[in-house]
């Protein structure tokens, strides 16, 4: 059987790579955000070969799990994708390594971080295929869920439900709104199509899992 860590467990391995000088948090992120952009194109290779590009519209949080929203929208965009982020917060209150991936993203030609109450399901409507990415919570967060994210993910089940098929959702870590260590509730809120977790299945995903939610393990080289 593979091996769970808790989202403490996590944390220390992640601080001991990057006390030991073996990498930094920052780089951490950006094979985050790599590691969920190659399981997207993985999953769905139609996507990778589309001749008009996809859409994304990545919804980031006020941690580093919006960090690794910022990476994974500045991969994407890279690659020819029509990128929107929303960030619930303000880039000013985010910490260091998301901070900088949101600066990276911004650097990017026409990009933006619009606020999360400008995101709206018809913002969406005149692309067929694409992805929403929920950056919002990873290992950090503990419920409830705040009404606003919980408002941007309902808006993001419109955007998919709109184009049932070719509009996919993503979670980066762990669903927003579910905790790390703890089983979630059956039946599952409003689902996703993949989550991409790091190093190591969390306890959240086998329950994922059983209720039929693809969960892929990125090596982010810890
Ligand atoms: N350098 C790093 O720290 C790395 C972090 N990674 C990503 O970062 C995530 C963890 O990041 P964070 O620890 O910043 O936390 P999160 O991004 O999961 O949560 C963001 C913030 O929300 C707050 N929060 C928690 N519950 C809340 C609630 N109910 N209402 C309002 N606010 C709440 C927390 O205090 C936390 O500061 C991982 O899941 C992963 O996606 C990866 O990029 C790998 C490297
Ligand atoms: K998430």
């Amino acid at each position: 059987m593979a091996e769970i860590l808790t989202s403490a467990q996590m944390r220390a391995v992640e601080r001991a790579a990057i006390e030991a000088g073996r990498v930094s948090g920052l780089a951490l992120m950006e094979r985050a955000g790599a590691g969920v952009v190659a399981a997207i194109l993985e999953t769905w290779p139609a996507l990778a070969a589309a001749a008009v590009p996809p859409c994304a519209v990545v919804l980031c949080g006020p941690g580093n799990n919006g960090g690794d929203g910022f990476v994974v929208a500045r991969r994407l965009a890279a690659r020819g994708w029509r990128v929107a982020t929303y960030l619930l917060g303000t880039p000013e209150r985010l910490p260091p390594d998301a901070r900088a991936a949101a600066e990276a993203w911004l650097a990017t030609p026409g990009a933006r971080a619009l606020p999360a109450t400008a995101l709206a399901a018809a913002d969406a409507q005149d692309c067929r295929a694409g992805v929403v990415i929920d950056a919002l919570y990873g290992i950090g967060f503990h419920p409830p869920l705040p009404a606003a994210a919980a408002q941007m993910l309902a808006t993001a089940q419109e955007i998919a439900r709109a184009h049932p098929a070719g509009w996919k959702r993503v979670a980066i870590d762990i669903p927003s709104g579910l905790a790390a260590d703890a089983p979630p509730p059956a039946p599952l809120p409003p689902g996703c199509d993949l989550v991409v977790t790091f190093h190591r299945e969390k306890p959240v995903h086998a329950a994922l899992r059983a209720q039929g939610v693809p969960v892929v393990v990125a090596d982010i080289g810890l």
